[in-house]
């Protein structure tokens, strides 16, 4: 957890992403200690995804630089960064569809082991990746799926696929995007069980979710994000009842019993 003596893995500094006139992110700092679960949460529009993408060099950030293990991540394309320890399981789920659940994880393992798309379609069912590929299913519940086809795989099955593919790279950092977008209360519930569980297992998180109950119940921090600006960080429950926090989300009313709601998503109770 969070500690003056503990060195970040991630540290964002003065981050600002601007498009055109746009600042969709405003000066912002953060970090991310090593084990966290962090939730990177915001009303819709906040700038969340492109804190992600500067994080992950999918945007270049106009201002400010992000270090992992206090090396600068500036000017390196997203393979590198891949290399260095990022790896970003996005909210659409794009599978392979012609190949098996469990190739589809093989495949991203190659990738990870030889940083060449190409060669890891060569490679994939090697023993070496399929044995990965297999053990990052087990991790996200879906062992059982391995043979099948992801076509004809219902939503939660895709987003653990996604976050197995994401994690067969062997993250030092996680980045996950909304993963419980699209779940009924239930399913979102279970992934949310399962993305505390890798966390458990020493996987550094970075979580983007509007599901404000499930975020509570899992995340250990949180960083606000308003208007591309930080508006509050720290334990979840103080920063819920944090005024700002609270008026960014629903003008001031009842933020905490909306976090505390299973069902609760923000980006409904904003629209
Ligand atoms: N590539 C882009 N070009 C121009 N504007 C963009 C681009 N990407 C994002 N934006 C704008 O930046 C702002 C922040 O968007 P972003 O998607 O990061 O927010 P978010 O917090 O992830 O929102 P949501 O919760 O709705 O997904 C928005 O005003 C959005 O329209």
């Amino acid at each position: 957890m969070t500690s003056a003596n503990k060195t970040p893995l991630l540290s964002a500094n003065g981050v600002t992403v601007r498009f055109g006139g746009l600042t969709a992110i405003d000066n912002v700092s953060f970090d991310v200690y090593p084990g966290e679960l962090l939730g990177l949460i915001g009303p819709n529009g906040a700038g969340k995804t492109t804190m992600l993408r500067a994080i992950t060099g999918v945007v270049r950030a106009t201002e400010g630089n992000v270090t992992l293990e206090g090396e600068s991540l500036n000017g390196l394309p997203i393979h590198k960064r891949i290399q260095k320890g990022l790896s970003l399981s996005q909210q659409l789920v794009k599978p392979f569809r012609e190949i098996s659940v469990l190739d589809n994880v093989a495949l991203a393992a190659g990738v990870a082991r030889t940083h060449s798309p190409l060669k890891s379609l060569m490679h994939v069912s090697q023993k070496e990746e399929e044995a990965i590929g297999r053990q990052m299913l087990e991790r996200v519940g879906i062992a059982a799926h391995a043979d099948q086809k992801p076509g004809i795989q219902p939503l939660g099955i895709l987003k653990r696929l996604e976050m197995a593919r994401a994690l067969a790279l062997k993250p030092k950092l996680f980045l996950l995007d909304e993963p419980l977008a699209g779940l009924n209360s239930k399913e979102a519930n279970a992934l949310a069980t399962t993305i505390a569980e890798i966390n458990r297992q020493g996987v550094t998180i970075i979580l983007i979710e509007h599901n404000l109950g499930e975020v509570m119940r899992i995340c250990q921090r949180l960083v606000v994000l308003d208007n591309g600006r930080k508006i509050a960080s720290g334990e979840p429950r103080a920063v819920m009842n944090d005024p700002a926090v609270r008026a960014a989300y629903l003008g001031g009313d009842t933020i905490a019993e909306a976090g505390v709601k299973e069902t609760a998503h923000a980006g409904d109770a904003h629209a």
